[in-house]
């Protein structure tokens, strides 16, 4: 997790397209997506449903191939699955078979690597799960189970950490919680990270840029600065600031969304009749 000092973007995405092959037609869901991102920086991805924003992160993650463009880690292609790039998914995806601890251990079962304990049970320690070693996820909260999810993304030491709203799933205090975790642990030992997030305020209190992304097919349609200081209180979230820059974007997806409607009326006209 070190910081990058010789100017080139961490992650750099250049004119990422992606169609899918379905049985009626290829779709294509993002389209020339362009995005370069900088050592331990902080960036947020919304945009209306269905837009494009999980194919776009996993098209960073080397998870899922393009259809055309092309994603560089420290100027290197991203071709497959890399130690150097974490995932956090909605669903915290532990093994139920499998402690805490075992769940945790299991991707340097699979990359045949040593963990190093110091750095786990300092995560683990970090997110108040250092009791829970024992514990198996049926006995874990969902709160607990993704921040157990959060240590085992960052147990290897990546140095881009890709989260798929991962707190989408959580009440409103847990994921507050969350979002604090993430800012103190990130404060700690600055990760490059890109977040998907249906909640401005989420993508505000974590980012520092946030981008906004165009109905399908996805294209990156604005990137928003968030200047406020860290560590962000409540207090900055109630600023007047937040309230304005939070509608701003609001707006701005809405007006997105609209701008797609009379298509969609006019497309169910027929089955209407
Ligand atoms: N494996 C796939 N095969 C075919 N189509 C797919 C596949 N994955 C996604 N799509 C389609 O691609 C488009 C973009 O999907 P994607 O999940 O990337 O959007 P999203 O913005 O993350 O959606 P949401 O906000 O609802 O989670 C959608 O129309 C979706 O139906």
């Amino acid at each position: 997790m070190t910081q990058d000092t010789s100017g080139q973007p961490k992650l750099r995405v250049r004119n990422a397209t992606k169609a899918y092959h379905t049985r009626s037609g290829d779709l294509i869901a993002i389209d020339r997506c362009s995005l370069d991102i900088k050592a331990g920086e902080i960036v947020s991805i919304v945009g209306p449903s269905g837009c494009g924003k999980t194919t776009f992160l996993w098209s960073m993650s080397g998870l899922h191939g393009l259809t055309s463009g092309e994603v560089l880690l420290d100027g290197k292609p991203v071709t497959g699955p890399s130690r150097d790039i974490g995932m956090v998914f909605q669903e915290a995806n532990l093994l139920p078979w499998r402690n805490l601890d075992a769940n945790i251990n299991f991707p340097f079962e699979i990359m045949g690597t040593k963990p190093d304990r110091a750095w786990i049970d300092s995560l683990l320690g970090r997110v108040g799960l250092d009791e829970f070693g024992s514990r198996f996820p049926r006995e874990l909260s969902g709160g607990m189970q993704q921040r157990a999810a959060l240590v085992r993304a960052l147990s290897y030491k990546p140095s881009v950490l890709l989260m798929d709203e991962p707190f989408g799933a959580l009440d409103a205090f847990t994921r507050e919680e969350m979002n604090r975790l993430v800012e103190e642990i990130w404060l700690d030992t600055p990760t490059t990270i890109v977040l998907i997030t249906h909640s401005i305020e989420e993508a505000i209190f974590l980012s520092d840029r946030i981008v906004v992304m165009s109905p399908r097919p996805g294209r990156v349609a604005s990137i928003h600065e968030v200047p406020f200081p860290r560590p962000r209180s409540p207090e900055i979230m109630s600023t007047k600031e937040v309230f304005d820059l939070t509608n701003v974007i609001k707006l701005e997806i809405v007006g997105t969304q609209q701008s797609r409607y009379p298509a969609r009326v006019a497309e169910a006209q027929p089955e209407a009749q």
